[in-house]
């Protein structure tokens, strides 16, 4: 394959989202990953320095179809859209995506909203009503399950093939098509809910609820680069999930404090150059780790530290 003159014989390709909410959070995986790499202005591939890989800047939601065709080997983007993609396109022994890793970031609901002060209360009563979304695969398969269920109460079984709810598409600002008077309702994602509530609109419904995700072809080019990229990204996403906590204790109080922070696998219990005191070190969920510290001291440890992973490659703790 060639792009613009560069040659990726040999590259196994990357599909990383060019621009919105996943495009920097990407960024900064591919640099904790020491994922080296020049793009020049405007262009949507870039040659890795350090590795045989190329990076292809792609829209999010053509990532999974992409990677699913085995055109590019492995990328990144929201499980929501390789959902959308999946219903539309459903995949094969040979095509479809493989996903690898959720990463940590890119949360988000796929959600049935409708005007807060509206007559519409239920999903059912949107059913043969206007909808408008840039998922109208997973919107059309949300409603063809509601009509099936809804006709089978009233038709004692026969769910129907033909879709009585019209459902539109618009790539953007989905949220605005209530207020034009273009729709009843709307199947788009929700992650603060301030989009929402400012458009005077409620979630009625969850349709999906999503997070971005590594996702690989069937078949990649190089399956063993494919696991040490993955590697190498659980690594940062590890990193940034936990801390390092030690502390000095004395020996007595370990059955204690072990309770307090028992660590990813187990603590790391040193002796100190004092009678009957210990050091330890554990990896705790940076999450976790305030209350644990609270409780640490209270329980009668001193010196508790607390430092940044910078990276990690943890393999299995069973
Ligand atoms: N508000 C949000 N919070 C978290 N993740 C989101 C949010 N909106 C979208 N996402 C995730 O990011 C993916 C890409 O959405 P986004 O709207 O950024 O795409 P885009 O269309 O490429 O960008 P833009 O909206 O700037 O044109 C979505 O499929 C979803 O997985
Ligand atoms: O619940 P919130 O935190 O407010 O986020 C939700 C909004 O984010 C996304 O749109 P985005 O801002 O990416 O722009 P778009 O409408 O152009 O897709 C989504 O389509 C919502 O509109």
């Amino acid at each position: 394959m060639d792009f613009t003159g560069t040659s990726l014989n040999d590259r196994l390709l990357f599909g990383v989202p060019k621009k919105g909410r996943l495009h920097q959070a990407c960024l900064d995986l591919l640099a904790g990953s020491d994922i080296q790499f020049h793009r020049h202005n405007r262009h949507d591939i870039a040659l890795v320095k350090n590795l045989p890989l190329a990076l292809v800047f792609l829209p999010a939601a053509d990532i999974p179809f992409f990677v699913g065709q085995g055109r590019v080997d492995i990328g990144i983007t929201g499980r929501d859209q390789v959902a959308e993609h999946e219903v539309g396109t459903p995949p094969t022994e040979a095509t479809g995506v493989v996903e690898v890793l959720e990463l940590g970031f890119g949360a988000c609901k796929l959600q049935v909203q409708v005007p807060e002060k509206g007559p519409i209360q239920t999903p059912q009563q949107l059913i043969g009503k206007n909808i408008v979304t840039s998922f109208t695969a997973l919107a059309a398969q949300y409603f063809q399950k509601l009509e099936g269920a809804e006709s089978s109460v009233q038709t004692n079984g026969d769910a129907g093939s033909k879709l009585a709810t019209k459902i539109q598409f618009v790539g953007g600002s989905v949220e605005a098509a209530c207020n034009l008077g273009f729709a009843d309702g709307i199947v788009d994602l929700v992650e603060s809910g301030e989009t929402m509530r400012a458009a005077g609109l409620k979630a009625i419904d969850t349709v999906v609820e999503s997070t971005a995700v590594l996702i690989t072809s069937k078949h990649p080019s190089d399956p063993k680069l494919v696991h040490i990229i993955a590697n190498r990204i659980r690594g940062v996403i590890t990193a940034k999930k936990y801390v390092l906590c030690t502390y000095n204790v004395e020996r007595r109080l370990l059955p204690v404090v072990s309770q307090i922070t028992p660590g990813r696998r187990a603590p790391t219990v040193t002796s100190l150059d004092e009678e009957g005191w210990v050091a330890v070190s554990v990896m705790e969920q940076r999450s976790k780790i305030a209350p644990a510290m609270d409780a640490l001291l209270e329980a009668g440890a001193v010196d508790i530290l607390v430092t940044e992973i910078g990276n990690a490659r943890m393999g299995s703790v069973d």
